[in-house]
């Protein structure tokens, strides 16, 4: 991308010249015009024609026998070196001296071996008597401002710059500069010939008339003096201050600056490039690393901060860095990037989905596996010490046991070790499935304005809210909703799961598109497939047409699987196979049909809990909970129902053509005092009642005829303890559920060692099984509480069993076997002894 980039720059540059060219030099030109004054060079005098000396001598062409002795006076007075700009491609007229003042001129310069003049094709038949010789060229950019001065021009015999030829022969030194092509100048003040601070040559020539030879000397001596004699040239370059200057000047502002030993270097082609590669490289690699608001954050700081970087080095090494190509190319980055995001974004968020997918499958299996090992080592504890116990007892058996006890103790130590790895697999996994949700919803606090924001918008959709858990989590299903993420909506019936999913609909892209609703428990099981996927003419009777199915309808929009948990399996294992392929056959036909729909689905069940009762479909399960929202309950945000209640009587009333009606204060108590089972459902039909029935405009609480058996809040029934209370146990296990059944985390919080928590599960669990009758999944059921833990709860409760039943299987008598379980299980409260006893006595008669 970084190379295309470049690439593309490059090719711009050629498009719009100036403008690159201008962009490309921005820091350079800043750097000159906003830099603290160069000094002028003290070797270097320039003598400039003045105002008195255009008096003296007209505004024309010196007569060349003044110029004569100027010179003369100059080499006189120990100048180094004397340069003069002075064009020789024509005789003098006579009112200027004619032949005999062009015969002393060339008499003088052939007698000075330190002299440079400046160059001019037109010049070649007294070039020959000329001593050495500098070009005036100059490098006009595409923007027209002159930076730089060819570095040598190749003719029959190679001609330098008129500055670097004086600086050469004073110097007596053949360095060239170091670029190849031109040479950066680095201007004095403004560029202006009056930065240079020139002597005024009426002032000279006043030294010279007079024979002052003490003045002479004292502006002369040793230095590089340079005679400006013509008039200004009629076409001045552009300087990069805005000035304008004849080429001269450029060039005497390049003898002051290898005088000052200020030199400026710029880079060649291949550094410019390779600089402007790596920096268009590390943006994009910046934006497809870190991807939205940062990643644009970072490019735009890491723009700035190349462009500071171009001027720190400017001013700090002198050194021109590119800037035209790196900038623009990171812009067209910039652009691409985001090109290929919006591109890629569905692809990403469908690998997304399959990361999530596999994550939860890998975070489910882990974790029962951790449940295993948890239980094993605990088993494998118990038996150790039973072990250690007989050993002490028997001594014959003493060694046979000690070998017993040994291979234990090291079974035990690797079921530990793999028990924290799968811990550490288990955290890992999770905190991947965290940022991966995350990537899809990012979390942010919503303030005030933010939460009457998300309440406005809500209400365009037809949801009634001010509750800020229900605004979250509209805000978060509205980020969702742009994913092409499969939602799963859960919540109690009428918690406005099929608005919800309405509204997921027209927040996504697929809005313009079809929404279909089906409600999967109203299908009929034989016409399932028919229904959902559609049948070919004559598949079977009284399919007298083709005719699509639900998928196909939907194709391009969203479908929405309402009471999903009420699937039978074989029908979900159908759905599945959809969902998986987005293809299917409709019934009746040799060729599969591809949908693309995006998939809402909802449901009032545990699905979670159906997955680990079994009729539920965890494969399918998983497939659906991309994004999992759950829809709380009318009673936990009664907060809502002022504002349900104001809504739905404005919106009754005017079903009815009448004013709408208000509710008296206690009415509303009354309401918010109400369990609600059926939700908001459940309120509307209650003031459809209230108001079919009642044609006061303030209606009391007697008008809404709620039936007295009706639960309210306040008489709703505390969470019943599963089981009777024995010294604690009830503690104990809400502290369990509270930990997800982590054995470890919940010995922490309690504050004992790990065993004696399993012990007190393993209690709770035998007597839960005699409680339930030998029911395994009703016994964890009332264990686990809800459907959240009852797969652990499950797999605990099965070992403990299934260990009781090893260590009571070679008995025959329940007394031995009650003795010897006595003996195994020392650490179980004494009290569950009693579910031992008829747990025993149980098995042993089956
Ligand atoms: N927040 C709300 N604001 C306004 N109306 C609501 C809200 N929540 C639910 N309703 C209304 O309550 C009724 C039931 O809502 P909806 O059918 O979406 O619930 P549901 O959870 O899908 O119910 P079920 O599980 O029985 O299908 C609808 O008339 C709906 O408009």
């Amino acid at each position: 991308m970084a190379l295309l980039a470049v690439t593309l720059a490059a090719a711009l540059w050629t498009w719009a010249p100036v403008t690159f060219t201008a962009l490309d030099h921005a820091a350079y030109d800043f750097w000159l015009t906003h830099r603290a004054p160069r000094p002028v060079s003290s070797s270097l005098v320039i003598m400039a024609r003045d105002p008195a000396s255009d008096e003296l001598f007209g505004v024309e062409a010196l007569d060349r026998a003044l110029l004569a002795r100027l010179i003369t006076a100059i080499d006189e007075a120990g100048a180094a070196v004397i340069g003069l700009d002075h064009r020789l491609d024509h005789a003098s007229p006579a009112q200027s001296g004619g032949a005999a003042s062009d015969a002393l001129f060339i008499e003088t310069i052939k007698n000075q071996p330190a002299l440079v003049l400046t160059q001019s094709t037109a010049d070649q038949p007294l070039l020959s008597e000329a001593v050495q010789l500098g070009h005036l060229r100059i490098s006009t950019d595409a923007d027209h401002v002159v930076r730089a001065v060819p570095a040598e021009e190749n003719g029959l015999a190679a001609v330098p710059p008129f500055g670097l030829a004086l600086y050469r022969l004073a110097r007596r030194s053949g360095a060239p500069p170091a670029t190849p092509d031109t040479v950066l100048v680095d201007y004095a003040g403004d560029g202006s010939l009056q930065a240079l601070s020139p002597l005024p040559l009426s002032s000279v020539w006043a030294a010279v008339e007079a024979h002052d030879g003490e003045r002479l000397t004292e502006w002369f001596k040793d230095k590089i003096v340079v005679i400006v004699p013509q008039p200004p040239v009629a076409m001045p370059a552009l300087l990069p201050a805005g000035q304008a200057a004849a080429p001269l000047t450029v060039h005497l502002h390049l003898l002051n600056m290898l005088l000052t030993d200020s030199r400026v270097c710029s880079l060649g082609m291949v550094s410019r490039a390779l600089i402007s590669f790596a920096f268009t490289g590390l943006i994009a690699w910046t934006l497809l690393l870190a991807r939205g608001p940062l990643g644009w954050f970072i490019a735009m700081a890491g723009l700035l901060a190349y462009g500071s970087l171009a001027l720190g080095v400017l001013a700090a090494a002198h050194l021109v860095l590119p800037l035209a190509v790196p900038l623009s190319a990171a812009l067209v980055v910039m652009l691409g990037t985001a090109l290929w995001n919006q591109l890629t974004s569905h692809e990403r968020v469908r690998l997304m989905e399959q990361d999530m997918l596999r994550l939860q499958q890998e975070a489910a299996a882990v974790r029962e596996a951790l449940v295993l090992r948890e239980t094993r080592a605990d088993t494998l504890q118990e038996d150790l010490q039973a072990a250690r116990a007989a050993a002490a007892q028997s001594a014959e058996e003493q060694d046979e046991l000690m070998k017993t006890a040994d291979a234990l103790r090291r079974q035990l130590t690797d079921v530990q070790a793999q028990e924290e790895e799968a811990r550490g697999r288990l955290t890992e996994l999770e905190r991947q499935l965290q940022s991966l949700r995350a990537a899809v919803i990012e979390p942010a606090r919503l303030n005030d304005i933010e939460l009457d924001r998300l309440q406005d918008e809500c209400r365009q959709l037809g949801i009634v809210t001010q509750d800020t858990g229900l605004l979250r989590l509209y805000r978060d299903m509205k980020k969702g909703a742009r994913a092409p993420l499969t939602v799963l909506l859960l919540g109690e019936p009428g918690t406005g799961k099929e608005l919800f999913a309405r509204a997921v609909h027209r927040l996504s892209p697929r809005s313009g598109k079809t929404f279909i609703a089906v409600n999967m428990a109203a299908v009929s099981p034989e016409l399932f497939e028919s229904e959902l996927f559609g049948h070919t003419k004559g598949s079977f009777t009284g399919a007298t047409a083709d005719r699509r199915g639900y998928f196909e309808l939907a194709n391009h929009g969203t479908i929405f699987l309402d009471e999903i948990g009420d699937l039978r399996l074989d029908h979900q294992s159908k759905l599945l196979r959809v969902l998986q392929e987005k293809s299917f056959y409709r019934v009746g036909a040799t060729v599969p049909t591809t949908v693309d729909v995006r998939i809402v689905a909802a449901t009032n069940r545990d699905l979670q809990r159906g997955v680990s009762e079994g009729w539920f479909r965890e494969d399918l399960y998983f497939r659906l909970s991309g994004l999992v929202f759950r829809l709380p309950p009318l009673r936990e945000r009664t907060g809502d129902i002022p504002v349900l209640v104001e809504r739905f009587l404005a919106d009754i009333a005017a079903e009815m053509g009448r004013p709408a009606p208000k509710l008296s204060n206690d009415a509303m108590q009354f309401l918010e005092a109400q369990e609600w089972k059926g939700n908001v459902r459940e309120l509307r039909q209650c003031l459809e009642q209230a108001v079919a029935l009642n044609e006061t405009l303030l209606l009391g609480k007697e008008a809404l005829r709620l039936t007295g058996d009706r639960l309210t809040a306040g008489d709703r029934p505390k969470a019943s303890p599963l089981l009777p209370e024995p010294a604690g146990d009830a503690a104990v296990l809400d502290c369990l559920r509270q930990h997800e059944f982590d054995m470890q985390a919940t010995a922490k919080a309690l504050g004992w060692d790990r065993s004696t928590v399993t012990q007190r599960l393993k209690g709770l669990c035998f007597q839960a099984l005699v409680e339930c009758n030998g029911d395994h999944a009703k016994a964890a059921l009332a264990i686990a509480g809800d459907a959240s833990h009852l797969r652990t709860v499950e797999l605990k409760l099965m070992d403990y069993y299934g260990h009781l039943v090893s260590v009571i299987d070679p008995f025959k008598s329940a007394d031995e076997a009650i003795a010897e379980c006595r003996r195994r299980f020392k650490n179980l409260p004494d009290r569950h002894f009693a579910s031992v006893d008829a747990l025993v006595r149980r098995h042993l008669a089956k």
